[in-house]
């Protein structure tokens, strides 16, 4: 496959996935873009702006796919290896995929005294139920007077996760994350903390201004803001999408495992296998903040992603079981349409 494909991340797994569709006669391509039911597609050849079918249009096509081509029409989307998925901006129960086949979060955290651990824990978690590896990034590190123990403190939050200072301005650190952004990579963090300055930095690229020039599906010449773009290291892409800013946890409970693993080892010693870590006697996660290992800060932002994951779960059972209502609604007047039509023999 042509190298192009191959730095958007095209590799020998996916060509396997899409060997049916090559049998079929159809072309690889990634998607750098999509907008309603529109969608900007890189492939070997030129750039194509690509239509998603109808029927297509729930399967939430989204920046990162590889799907396949057949002529200007998204036939299909290869499965996804990863996704970034939040609860939908507009508090519908949904959850909202904002990009696919991501291989690093970075998560992108000013460096300030005031460090707000409880933000990076819950992007921890959001990037770990992705699939994703996650990375933090300290930015601003010029404007910090204390990064050593900053970078330690957040350090303590990020199990199993790697931290790293940088400054983009002065260019500090971005040596070392380069080394840690390789494939497909989203930066996640509030507005303000430095995201574009970084991304900046990163691919050389001013993304504020970007524009691309580009050839849509009936030959016409349109400028669009790409949102795949080369890192400068040549080890990946990075995606930079819009709505990666307010992020509400979805179905994350594993990424709550797994972004919470040293509450998650405390638990399993704790006497009930149901422990709340309230007044239960033998806690031992309880037991670990008395001893001073366990900050209690971190059991109450662990508890208060529960809760607020476990509402969102709710809302999604409720809206499920609010679709089933209507279907069987449905379902009961067309049987009662069928069997009240003249003729049915309907006996009584
Ligand atoms: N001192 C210092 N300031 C920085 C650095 N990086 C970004 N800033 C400043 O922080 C402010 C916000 O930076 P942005 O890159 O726009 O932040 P953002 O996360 O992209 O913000 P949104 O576009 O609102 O999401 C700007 O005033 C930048 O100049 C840095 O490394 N050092
Ligand atoms: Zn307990």
């Amino acid at each position: 496959m042509s190298s192009s494909l191959e730095f958007f991340g095209w590799d020998s797994t996916w060509a396997d996935a899409f060997a049916p569709h090559a049998a079929g006669g159809l072309t690889p391509g990634r998607v750098v873009r999509v907008d309603r039911g529109q969608c900007d597609v890189v492939t070997a050849a030129s750039p194509v702006g690509a239509v998603v079918r109808a029927e297509f249009t729930r399967m939430d096509v989204c920046t990162g796919d590889w799907v396949a081509l057949s002529g200007q029409y998204v036939h299909a989307v290869l499965p996804r290896r990863t996704a970034l998925v939040r609860a939908a901006a507009s508090g519908l129960s949904h959850g909202q995929v904002l990009a696919a086949n991501v291989d690093v979060v970075a998560i992108v955290v000013p460096c300030t005294v005031d460090v707000d651990l409880g933000r990076a824990e819950r992007l921890l978690a959001l990037a770990w139920e992705s699939g994703a590896r996650p990375v933090v990034v300290l930015t601003k590190a010029d404007a910090c007077p204390d990064v050593a123990r900053v970078h330690e403190q957040v350090a303590g939050v990020a199990v199993g996760a790697d931290v790293v200072a940088v400054s983009a301005v002065r260019g500090d650190g971005l040596d070392a994350l380069d080394g840690e952004l390789t494939g497909t990579v989203v930066l996640v963090g509030q507005s303000g903390v430095g995201k574009s300055t970084l991304a900046t930095a990163l691919t050389g690229v001013d993304l504020a201004v970007q524009d691309v020039r580009h050839v849509d599906g009936k030959g016409r010449h349109t400028t669009v803001r790409r949102e795949l773009i080369p890192l400068r290291g040549g080890r990946g892409v990075l995606i930079d999408t819009p709505g990666l800013r307010g992020v509400g946890l979805f179905d994350a409970e594993e990424g709550l495992s797994r972004a919470f693993a040293d509450i998650d080892a405390l638990a399993a010693d704790c006497r009930f296998s149901d422990c709340a870590h309230g007044s239960e006697p033998g806690c031992a996660v309880r037991a670990a903040i008395d001893a001073g290992t366990l900050p209690a800060r971190r059991l109450d932002s662990y508890q208060k992603l529960v809760r607020e994951n476990e509402w969102a779960a709710a809302r999604t059972d409720a809206r499920l079981r609010a679709e089933r209502r209507a279907r069987e609604r449905t379902f009961h007047r067309q049987m009662r349409g069928h069997f009240n039509r003249p003729g049915r023999g309907r006996t009584r």
